[in-house]
């Protein structure tokens, strides 16, 4: 029989999430011993953390190793040990080293893997953490065609940075980069995907570093493998421009090509066999060359085309990893996208239990300029929300505890297609009744404008390129100023908003 080791508070995931949490529960309880459990020995760091605006932020994320974090602070102890059981009712973990952590609080961050079509099948993979990147650059080396599926974040950095490859893109919604941009947006980009890319790449906004020695990268890779079941993923999640600095060649000498086929679904996955038993015809996009070519694998779309290719990357989104806590305890989860519920403390549905990042569900009455996406800032702000909860809980005072600011509106800087991307609000009216009003401005090929107004109040902005619009369009947002009679001149280039509002 195992002894048990008792702890104030639990973390569970080396995420974002995990390590924000730990160590923001690290610096308000200094004299209290921290646990962060966490499947993958390489965790999260968000370092050089600064505010661009009010809301939005910045931060570089670097891929350590656990004992870093110990050196850092020295009340949290890191074990590389998976939880496979969580009995709520005593407060025990029992992980996969089969030891025993008791828990006064608990916070779970165990973040979530890539949804798969076809999942398990062996030219159809996914990319979340280190080790699944590593995969699809060794299938990338020797392919001539891929065929892309999901029109998220990862589908549109690769639709962008693979050479050396054809990419057949297949996309549900009729336009490019839908989960982040609307149709006019992706209208914008559209010449600048198909165009080659030239020089450097600025790199503006974020950089994931790898700080690792070549013992600690072969240590992780050997245990990481042993460590998997079926493929599935235990490391946490990339972060900001993951793409930035890996190759992503393919054997061919066209540079980049790209085909999107729109308003589709994968419907099947078929073999060579399968194709040459039913006699199927496949399909290659005008002027590609398909003479003579047997391919690995072969995907039928729901409007009846049939492409060959070498391998498929499902860039399909995000299931949150619930399964493990859910069993035999009464969370709450979310029917549509099976995350955890939690509510404005960050408080799951059982006690004691806490969830932050990408493996909760906001079930809170939200701000009506935030909305729950999957990513980094997120899941660094739940995180550090989440320990200042637990903190105030365990000396009796949560109730006055008033949710942090940054859930007061939606705000992300990324890039896409080597651009600067704002999103602000509710930057495509998510949620909005009809009765709302959009202006855009648009410079091709330099900046696309675009603000979401109800009622002559800001709701949400896009902003493509170097606007510089950012601050005052969170003002807007947050102040709710009526705009009514500046409406005409909002986006007029030769007035300068900034001054205009001071
Ligand atoms: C390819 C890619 C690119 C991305 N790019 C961006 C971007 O540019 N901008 C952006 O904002 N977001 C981006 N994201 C999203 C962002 O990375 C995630 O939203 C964020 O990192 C989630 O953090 P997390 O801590 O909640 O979860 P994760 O990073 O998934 O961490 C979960 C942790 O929990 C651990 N764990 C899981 N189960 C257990 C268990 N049973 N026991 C112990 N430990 C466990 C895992 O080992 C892991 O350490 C990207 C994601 C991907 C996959
Ligand atoms: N720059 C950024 O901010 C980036 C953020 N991310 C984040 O990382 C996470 C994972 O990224 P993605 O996998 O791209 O998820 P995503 O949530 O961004 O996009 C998923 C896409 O897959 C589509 N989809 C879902 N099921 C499908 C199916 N069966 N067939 C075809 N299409 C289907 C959806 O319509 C959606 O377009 C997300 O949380 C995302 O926000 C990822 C990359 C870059």
């Amino acid at each position: 029989m195992t002894s048990e080791m008792h702890f104030q508070f639990v973390v569970i995931g080396g995420g974002i999430a995990g390590v924000t949490c730990a160590e923001t529960l690290s610096h308000l309880n200094p004299d209290e011993k921290i646990l962060l459990l966490t499947a993958s020995p390489l965790i999260k760091a968000v370092t050089n953390f600064r505010k661009v605006t009010k809301t939005l932020e910045e931060f570089d994320v670097e891929e350590r190793s656990m004992f870093d974090l110990h050196a850092q602070c020295p009340n949290v102890i890191v074990a590389h040990d998976r939880v496979m059981k969580l009995d709520s009712a005593e407060r025990i973990l029992h992980t996969s080293t089969q030891k025993q952590y008791s828990y006064e609080k608990l916070c779970i961050c165990a973040g979530g893997s890539p949804k798969i079509i076809a999942e398990g099948h062996p030219h159809v993979i996914g990319i979340r953490d280190t080790e699944t990147v590593k995969v699809f650059q060794e299938k990338l080396s020797n392919a001539s065609r891929i065929v892309l599926v999901g029109n998220g974040g990862i589908a549109t950095e690769l639709a962008y940075e693979i050479n050396g490859c054809e990419v057949i893109w297949a996309i549900k919604d009729d336009a490019i980069t839908h989960t982040f941009i609307d149709k006019g947006a992706s209208q914008f980009f559209a010449p600048i995907m198909s165009k080659e890319k030239h020089g450097e790449r600025k790199g503006l906004v974020k950089r994931v570093k790898y700080r690792l020695d070549d013992d600690v990268k072969t240590e992780t890779a050997v245990k990481a493998t042993k460590g998997r079941k079926g493929g599935s993923v235990t490391g946490s999640a990339l972060g900001p421009d993951w793409a930035e600095g890996i190759p992503m060649h393919g054997v061919i000498e066209e540079s980049h090509r790209v085909h999107v086929e729109k308003c589709v679904e994968v419907k099947r996955v078929l073999s060579l066999n399968e194709i040459e038993s039913n006699s199927l015809s496949t399909c290659c996009p005008p002027l590609w060359d398909d003479s003579n070519r047997d391919w690995p694998v072969y995907i039928e779309l729901t409007n009846g085309h049939i492409y060959g290719c070498d391998f498929v990357v499902s860039a399909t989104g995000v299931n949150p990893n619930v399964d493990i806590f859910t069993s035999g305890n009464k969370f709450d989860v979310d029917a549509a996208d099976g995350g955890i519920i939690v509510n404005e403390h960050m408080q799951t549905s059982v006690s004691h239990v806490y969830a932050a990042g990408d493996v909760c569900h906001a079930g809170w009455q939200t701000s009506p300029y935030w909305l729950q996406m999957r990513l980094w800032c997120q899941a660094r702000q739940m995180g550090a929300f989440a320990s200042h909860c637990m903190t105030a809980d365990v000396h009796g005072h949560l109730e006055e505890i008033s949710q942090d600011f940054c859930f007061e509106m939606f705000a992300h800087v990324t890039r896409f297609f080597d651009f600067k991307v704002v999103l602000l609000g509710k930057f495509n009216a998510q949620g909005m009744e009809k009765d709302h009003e959009l202006l855009v401005r648009v410079t091709e090929g330099q900046e696309y404008v675009k603000v979401v107004l109800q009622d002559g109040r800001m709701h949400g902005a896009l902003l493509i390129g170097e606007t510089d619009l950012e601050e005052t369009f969170e003002n807007l947002i947050l102040n709710q100023m009526d705009l009514t009679p500046f409406k005409d001149n909002l986006l007029d280039p030769n007035i300068d908003i900034e001054d205009y509002f001071d």
